[in-house]
């Protein structure tokens, strides 16, 4: 079946009908994870293989060169595209799914939420939350590294976007985005038992409680809030008052950020404690910074931007975790005409999947890519080898807070307390949209740093 016809991207298109989605959905179900589907072509066919999923034609590229082109959409041949689960459950007007133009208008209105002040409060409500959580910490608990930080991003990300932080309405939040998650690789299928139908079901109640919430501030029952909807709603175009954005795109897009935040982040912290567990080397010189930094800072205050910006070390570290994991492992595109890209003919309507995971791990790109080495930033950041958060127009809008998160966690994890890991095991979870670790990483508390003899 493999047949490589030139200009062509080589790999098989499977069946009829059905194309490789058999393959594919086998991969989501095993412990190597869905990438796995797109490791083994690539180490058959090269670089750029194609094959059909869901009825589509995809095409896997790997490369800083293709990925520049792709990702500057360099002519305007490129726009962003998920699969179909993917994009429904989000929403036709989520700012990952909407087409060029509609992308402009809600990313313009949206970036100002993400400005250098609100990151600067996000900091001191995330440490918050983190000292919050970690006092309840005792001496020889277990803890799950992933749900730990699963629900510290569910809180932050609530609270900065909605003001709902604790109580029933969180719970309802945090279950119902778990499946929404667990239904973005389902096979679009919408029958009462399907994974896919259950999300489009969580879908609908986060929908149903932000419409309740929307309604209740504009008619003045809810009090005053200071969050992004409130900043969305305010923001005006004309006199009749009417929002910039239509309640939809309101909606969609408080979803996604919901979405986008919470998984990817509690992933990537997941697989950072795991790898600086693995590297004592690194593990030393993380804490002889962070202490440095405690003493300096954040003894008896809470950890600020500023603070944040000293960590130069930590940021290497969080950087590097990103790079290994590859949380997000490729990014979608769909050609907007026929173009060659790479030397092969890329057709009109095809799914352009830039691998970057491999890009990640691509030896000529970075040194020795199975070694977690923090220090090889920044001699290696060369243009397009790191692209954990994307590129260009449609590069990751929280970026700087998922970054800041991590290196908040990191610190009051570090300085605080000794821990032992209790499951070295690397399976991946099945069914999981963003990578992650199956076992959830848990490790044993020991006890409290820097107090002699004292417990936690
Ligand atoms: C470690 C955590 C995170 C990772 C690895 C990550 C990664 C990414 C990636 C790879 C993209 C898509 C780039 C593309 O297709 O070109 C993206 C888009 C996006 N992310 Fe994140 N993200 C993270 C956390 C967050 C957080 C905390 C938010 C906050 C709300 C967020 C909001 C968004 C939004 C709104 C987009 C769509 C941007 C657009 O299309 O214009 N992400 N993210």
């Amino acid at each position: 079946k493999a047949k490589s016809t030139v200009g062509i991207p080589p790999g098989s298109i499977g069946l009829p009908f059905v194309g490789e989605t058999l393959e594919f959905i086998a991969a989501i179900n095993s412990s190597k994870g869905v990438y796995e589907f797109v490791r083994t072509r690539s180490l058959r066919y090269g670089k750029c293989f194609k094959t059909k999923l869901f009825g589509e034609t995809h095409v896997f590229i790997s490369g800083r060169e293709p990925a520049k082109a792709i990702l500057n959409n360099e002519g305007g041949r490129f726009s962003k595209k998920y699969m179909k689960s993917i994009a429904e459950l989000v929403g036709r007007d989520s700012l990952l799914c909407a087409a060029t133009q509609h992308h402009k208008l809600i990313r313009a209105t949206l970036l100002p939420l993400f400005s250098t002040h609100s990151l600067s409060s996000f900091v001191q409500l995330f440490d918050a939350l983190v000292l919050e959580a970690t006092a309840t910490w005792t001496c020889g608990s277990l803890l799950i590294i992933q749900d730990e930080s699963l629900k510290l991003a569910c809180k932050a990300m609530c609270k900065m976007l909605i003001s709902v932080e604790s109580g029933s309405e969180l719970v309802t939040m945090q279950n119902e985005v778990t499946r929404l998650s667990e239904a973005m690789l389902a096979l679009p299928l919408r029958l009462p038992w399907t994974r896919f139908y259950k999300g489009l079901q969580a879908r609908k109640r986060i929908m149903d409680i932000l419409e309740k919430d929307i309604g209740e501030r504009r008619s003045g029952i809810a009090s005053q809030r200071v969050d992004f909807l409130q900043q969305i709603l305010d923001n005006k175009v004309n006199e009749d008052g009417f929002p910039r954005l239509t309640d939809r795109e309101i909606k969609d897009n408080i979803l996604t950020m919901i979405f986008a935040g919470q998984d990817t982040i509690a992933n990537a912290m997941t697989w950072m404690i795991k790898y600086v567990d693995e590297n004592p080397q690194v593990f030393n010189t993380l804490l002889k910074e962070q202490l440095q930094i405690e003493k300096n800072v954040t003894r008896n205050s809470n950890l600020t931007l500023e603070a944040l910006n000293e960590m130069s070390y930590a940021s290497k570290v969080v950087k590097e975790a990103l790079r290994m994991a590859s949380v997000v492992q490729w990014l979608p595109r769909v050609a907007l005409e026929d173009c060659v890209i790479e030397g092969f003919k890329i057709k009109k309507g095809w799914n352009v999947n830039i691998d970057a995971r491999s890009i990640h791990h691509d030896p000529t790109v970075h040194n020795d890519p199975t070694v977690f080495n923090p220090s090889r930033f920044p001699a290696e950041s060369k243009a397009y080898s790191f692209l954990a958060f994307g590129m260009g127009g449609r590069a990751c809008l929280g970026k700087n807070m998922a970054e800041a998160m991590m290196l908040v966690f990191l610190h009051r994890l570090v300085t605080n307390y000794k821990w032992k890991s209790i499951d070295s095991d690397s399976s991946i979870q099945k069914w999981a949209v963003f990578t992650k670790l199956k076992s959830g990483y848990p490790i044993r508390l020991i006890s409290k740093r820097g107090v002699k003899n004292k417990t936690v």
